[in-house]
């Protein structure tokens, strides 16, 4: 069997001193669509910062994509946040700029360097999740829906092996919010794992999969009744 995407053992998250979540035993593999759910400030979003590298992991044993979180040096967290995408609650495109420069803005950060190549990457992720001909627009000019779906052509940009989607359709109307998470069911089924954080029990109802929950300071899998 192939080593697992990511993998805590016994971790606990952290905020400051405070102790968000202990005993955190989570384990995620390859294709795998993971919804982290829990009512407003259960830790949900301090789960994601620690894997992300945004908060340290002081306690306990955490792997992500190849990464050992335990002993993450700061020069490492770039490195770590190209083989992962992550998907916000609020978007975070650049204003100034167009769609097609925000995208191209992330590839000469990561590094690339052949125009041809980028543009050709730009089209492919707009194309994936069907926005293909909005590149000249500025992010204003777009729906919420649609930035969102631009939001995650970026995080699909440098292939990643984990996609960490944090509330991606809080800020959106139901309609809308299915139709992101259909983007978002696609690109897992093309083969993206993907661990989405939401509180939006009506996606999961819509579209079940394996669940974790956050209570009680602590995390663990629940089991979707059917019908
Ligand atoms: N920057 C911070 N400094 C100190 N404590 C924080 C910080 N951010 C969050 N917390 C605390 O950590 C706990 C977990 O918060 P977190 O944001 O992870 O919850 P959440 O489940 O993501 O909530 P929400 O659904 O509202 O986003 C809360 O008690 C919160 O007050």
């Amino acid at each position: 069997m192939s080593k697992p995407i990511l993998q805590l053992k016994d971790a606990s998250i952290f905020q400051g001193d405070s102790l968000v979540l202990s005993n955190v035993n989570v384990k995620i593999n390859k294709g795998d669509f993971v919804y982290l759910i829990g009512k407003t400030g259960t830790g949900k979003s301090s789960f994601m910062k620690t894997l992300y590298g945004d908060l340290p992991l002081i306690k306990g044993e955490g792997h992500i994509v190849d990464f050992d979180l335990k002993n993450l040096k700061e020069k490492d967290i770039p490195f770590l946040r190209r083989k992962l995408g992550v998907v916000f609650q609020d978007f975070k495109l650049l204003t100034d700029r167009t769609i097609n420069d925000n995208l191209l803005f992330v590839l000469k950060a990561t590094g690339w360097k052949d125009k041809k190549e980028m543009s050709t990457r730009v089209e492919e992720v707009l194309t994936k999740v069907d926005m293909k001909t909005k590149g000249f627009k500025y992010p204003h000019e777009l729906s919420g829906g649609e930035q969102q779906r631009i939001a995650i052509a970026r995080a699909l940009l440098n292939n990643p092996e984990l996609i960490l989607a944090d509330e991606p359709t809080g800020n959106l109307d139901p309609q809308t919010s299915v139709e992101v998470m259909e983007v978002l069911q696609d690109i897992n089924k093309n083969g993206n794992t993907i661990l989405m954080a939401t509180h939006d029990y009506a996606l999961l109802l819509k579209y079940p999969s394996k669940t974790l929950k956050c209570d009680e300071n602590e995390v663990y899998e629940v089991v979707q009744r059917k019908g």
